[in-house]
């Protein structure tokens, strides 16, 4: 009986959420951090189907890192990294294109439909609403830093994504854009997500990864609920963040800047780790704001 009684409660305490949020964009961004167990991310998309039955406006950005590496390993190439960001050359660009484009992105977008709600995959085969510029990072004294076929976003096409939400669909979209003349570069799915949660006006970014949130030290248990930018910059300056915690806080930076509330880093492999961030009273992970 208790269990039941339970269950009823949490309804009772979803039900403020529900009301707050409705008719309210979230973009969430799921790494492929949590691509490994094809339950985790299937719970995920059944958490994105029930925002959007309960009125939520869900705008999907997925990343797929860990599947590139292993396709890469596959095909005798070894992945490098450079301040979170894939070296990419032009058998990597195809390599990741085919992950994150046929299988991931495809794949998203059939679960969605399977679960009767709708959905379009946004992508460099099809609809591009992503387009960026090559991205050179700073190295040490000032260098100039190649890192072959990425991208650092230039603009997004809010209006299509939001075209999209407007006719209830769910957009899916991969971290692969178009470049000034119609080529390919490979960008950090957070950036994306931060980019596109500013071009929609999004209420939250949610950044769904394989951390409890961010770490304070080097113990793993020191874990903050909420930080401002400027204990993010002094976080990345003594290193504590760091490799793929790195493009997360410049997303949220960017979202953040671009308008939207407040973004969070939480455990996708926590169950229904969305659900209790978004239509809970405590939420879970880490919350970060200007
Ligand atoms: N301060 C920090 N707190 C938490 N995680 C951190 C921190 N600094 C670096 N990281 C690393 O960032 C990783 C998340 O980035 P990444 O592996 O790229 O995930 P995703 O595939 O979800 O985008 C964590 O698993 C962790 O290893
Ligand atoms: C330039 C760059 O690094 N692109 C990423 C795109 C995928 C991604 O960001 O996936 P996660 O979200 O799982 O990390 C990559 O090639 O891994």
């Amino acid at each position: 009986m208790q269990d039941a009684i339970d269950k009823a409660a949490a309804l009772v305490e979803a039900h403020k959420y529900i009301r707050r949020f409705e008719g309210k964009t979230v973009v969430v961004k799921v790494g492929g951090s949590i691509m490994d167990e094809p339950a985790t991310l299937d719970s995920l998309i059944q958490d994105i189907c029930f925002m959007d039955a309960v009125g939520m406006r869900p705008v999907l950005v997925h990343g797929g890192g860990k599947g590139i590496t292993e396709a890469m390993k596959q095909a005798g190439l070894e992945a490098q990294f450079v301040q979170g960001r894939r070296y990419t050359d032009e058998r990597t660009l195809a390599i990741a294109e085919h992950v994150l484009v046929r299988d991931i992105n495809a794949g998203i977008v059939k679960r969605i439909r399977e679960l009767e709600h709708k959905s379009m995959g946004l992508n460099s085969l099809g609809s591009c609403v992503t387009f960026a510029r090559r991205l050179f990072l700073e190295g040490d004294a000032g260098r100039r830093v190649d890192i072959g076929y990425v991208g650092e976003i230039e603009s997004i096409n809010g209006e299509l994504v939001q075209a999209l939400v407007d006719a209830q669909h769910i957009p899916v979209i991969a971290p692969i854009a178009r470049d000034p003349s119609g080529g390919k570069l490979n960008v950090n799915a957070d950036s994306v997500a931060g980019h596109v949660a500013a071009a929609v006006g999004a209420e939250k970014l949610v950044l769904v990864s394989d951390t409890h949130g961010i770490r304070l030290s080097e113990d793993v248990n020191d874990l903050a609920s909420h930080l401002t930018k400027a204990q993010i910059e002094e976080l990345v300056s003594k290193g504590i963040i760091s490799a793929g915690m790195l493009p997360k806080v410049e997303a949220s930076f960017i979202a953040l800047e671009g308008g939207v509330a407040k973004t969070h880093i939480i455990d996708g492999r926590i169950p229904h780790s969305l659900l209790l961030e978004v239509y809970t009273e405590k939420g879970i992970g880490t919350e970060i704001v200007l």
